[in-house]
């Protein structure tokens, strides 16, 4: 790691930036949101509302002592409760505005609620729109090129799918979606394929982001890799409960498979072959308990740690991973990718479009052009992407 003394961990106490306004209007918009699209009883009105006061002007509290995790959000940051939401790490206040949205909604339950995921209306809705079907069109073309085409293709339609997630458009006035494909502004597409020649055994760890419009690419990305010898094995990465709306969960994966598999054509093979695969264990699925963590990787416990080490690469999607990959702070944007995945135990990936402040692994000449052609800001609009590597302790 860097000497992170130069780059502060990100708050979201500064007046009119973009970690602020999250908290301020994204949050409060989203559990207004999720309160309209479910019949809730007087009991969940009022957690809601309780939730809605405290993350926009009141401290935050901690979970009841009966709830299933209280000792674990102890232990990830017990010295936050009592202060206001706006002065403690962005990346904590986001994570646990989640799990408090779950708790006011009797997610765990005991109860008629438990286990029903307050942003599965949005996450269904989103699988059967027409730019989902239109995507899915894309990918059937792409599927029918020849195999050499077909890689470079789904590795960038996976890491475009991460545009625009859920909770991004509560607020983007710039609609991502619609953005053109810019230039990457770090590409590694080559050294990501270097690490996965084909032709020897291979394991590939796709830590999920989005569920929905980007799920589907990922999973057609990972049938890709198994179908045509890149890899012999992946694992699947999913939350163990419903997080930053769109966050993919196992049921969402499933949801996948199955418009995969309705789709026709060329993806519902693919739907078909990765369903088959699960079956034989070539694809699992795994949901750490420290992937809804609020904390950056470089803590995560040795299971992980473990989980991460025997993949041949580990790939990280989207913005959020982004974060806690390299450390939720503001880095120069210089400061080289290598040097804050150094802690990493293996080889990794980031695919990701940029919806934060945080950025690394940048050229002085891209970051000055980025200014000059984008003087509002370009950092977290959604409509740049990267990729970037990090080779592993052996190669680096
Ligand atoms: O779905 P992604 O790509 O992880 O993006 C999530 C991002 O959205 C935000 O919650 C708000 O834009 C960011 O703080 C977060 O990094």
């Amino acid at each position: 790691m860097p000497d992170a003394s130069d780059a502060p961990q990100i708050l979201s106490d500064a007046p009119g930036s973009f970690a602020r306004s999250v908290l301020a209007e994204r949050h409060p918009a989203l559990i207004e949101k999720v309160r309209d699209a479910f019949p809730y009883g007087p009991e969940q009105h009022r957690a809601l509302d309780t939730l809605h006061h405290e993350c926009t002007e009141g401290v935050i509290a901690p979970l009841p002592a009966t709830a299933y995790d209280h000792d674990r959000w102890q232990e990830w940051g017990r010295e936050h409760f009592g202060r206001s939401w706006f002065d403690v790490p962005f990346l904590w206040a986001e994570s646990y505005f989640y799990r408090q949205l779950l708790e006011a909604v009797g997610y765990f339950g005991p109860g008629p609620w438990q286990g029903i995921d307050p942003f599965r209306p949005f996450k269904h809705a989103e699988l059967h729109t027409p730019e989902a079907a239109e995507e899915l069109a894309a990918l059937d073309a792409v599927l029918r090129s020849p195999t050499e085409r077909q890689a470079n293709a789904l590795v960038h339609g996976s890491l475009w799918g991460n545009r625009a997630d859920l909770g991004f458009r509560l607020s983007t006035t710039s609609d991502a979606a619609d953005a053109a494909d810019a230039p990457l502004v770090a590409d590694a597409t080559e050294a990501l394929w270097s690490l996965l020649p084909g032709g020897s055994p291979a394991t590939v760890y796709l830590v999920a982001d989005n569920a929905g419009r980007e799920l589907l690419p990922d999973l057609v990305l990972l049938d890709h890799l198994l179908y045509h010898g890149r890899a012999d094995r992946a694992v699947l990465a999913v939350k163990p409960y419903p997080y930053y709306v769109s966050d993919a969960t196992t049921a969402d994966v499933l949801d996948c498979l199955r418009r995969l598999t309705r789709a026709g054509g060329a993806v519902a093979d693919v739907g078909s072959r990765l369903w088959s695969a699960m079956g034989k264990g070539h694809l699992t699925i795994g949901a750490h308990d420290f992937f809804r963590a609020p904390l950056p990787y470089a803590a995560m416990p040795g299971s992980l740690r473990r989980a991460f080490a025997s993949a041949t690469v580990t790939v990280m999607k989207g913005d959020l991973n982004y974060r806690r990959l390299v450390g939720d702070r503001l880095w120069p944007p210089t400061t080289p990718f290598t040097a804050c995945t150094g802690y990493f135990p293996g080889p990794v990936a980031a695919l990701r479009t940029l919806k934060s402040d945080v950025i690394v692994g940048l050229d002085e000449r891209t970051v000055a052009a980025l200014d000059t052609a984008h003087p509002e800001g370009w950092r977290t609009t959604g409509t740049h992407a990267l990729i970037q590597v990090d080779p592993g302790p052996r190669r680096r």
